[in-house]
């Protein structure tokens, strides 16, 4: 049933990679409206999670629904609603950016014009109309991410899930593209988004959920996770890394 408050609803997920558990029981909801960041220690189980969360990966158990349709009994609905910029994503390699561009938003039935409208607004915002010649196949790592970034906001979803997007960005690119999401977000968007950068999730996040070891181990609002205390020592101290974090070896300082 349609839910129009809830952005993204994660139950009882599960993910086996043969004998090793990736995710033992994520289950999260992201409220509309909201900007939502996920934060885990290495090898969590974010990435996984937000693959099942948009169809990219099938779960071993439980349900994830989109404004409160099901990602895998109605995948064709679910994912008009959401953009998704995915870790590692796959691109048309032997295609130009703008070419890339129009292609998808052809494929999600964006008339010619529009197609061709929205790919040049977006090369011209993200700073990639100087690589107007350059094959995708071609790209830097960061440039990689924007036009991953571009092809999440094409068709105009309700939602965005992504995950690190300002990994390999440079500064200016990353600023305009918190712009973006803050103005998608003002406008009654909702954004869910990985990142290890934890200034950054407390700058422009409003809820957060922390995540280890396949398990949801702390969300809410920023402050319910905080505590009185920055993200980043509440981070420490629930994934319990405190004795973990090591000093530089001794034959590195002489
Ligand atoms: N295709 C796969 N086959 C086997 N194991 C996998 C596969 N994908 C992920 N894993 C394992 O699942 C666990 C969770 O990985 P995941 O990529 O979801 O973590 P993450 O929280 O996104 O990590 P990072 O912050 O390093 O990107 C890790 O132990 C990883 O090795």
């Amino acid at each position: 049933m349609p839910s129009p408050d809830i952005a993204l609803e994660l139950t009882g997920l599960v993910k086996r990679f043969g004998p090793k558990t990736a995710v033992h029981d994520v289950t999260l909801s992201v409220p509309a409206g909201s900007f939502y960041g996920l934060v885990g220690p290495n090898g969590a189980g974010k990435t996984t999670s937000l693959s099942m969360a948009v169809g990219l990966l099938r779960p071993d158990a439980g349900h994830a629904r989109i404004f409160g349709v099901d990602v895998w009994a109605d995948p064709v609905r679910a994912r008009a609603l959401a953009g998704v910029l995915p870790d590692g994503l796959a691109l048309p390699e032997r295609l130009t950016g703008r070419e890339m561009l129009v292609y998808l938003a052809r494929l999600r039935g964006l008339d010619r014009a529009t197609a061709a409208a929205r790919a040049e607004e977006l090369l011209e915002i993200l700073d990639l109309l100087d690589a107007e010649r350059t094959l995708v196949n071609d790209y830097s790592t960061g440039m990689r991410k924007k036009i991953g970034l571009a092809t999440a906001l094409l068709h105009g979803p309700r939602l965005l899930v992504l995950d690190e997007p300002f990994e390999a960005v440079d500064p200016v690119s990353a600023l305009t593209i918190r712009g973006i999401l803050r103005t998608f977000v003002a406008g009654g968007g909702s954004v869910v988004l990985s990142s290890h950068v934890m200034a950054l999730v407390e700058q422009l996040c409003d809820h957060v959920a922390v995540i280890d070891t396949g398990r949801v181990v702390a969300a809410g609002t920023l402050a319910e996770v905080q505590d009185g205390g920055s993200l980043e020592n509440r981070f420490v101290e629930l994934v319990g890394a405190a004795d973990t974090i090591r000093k530089a070896p001794s034959w590195l300082v002489s």
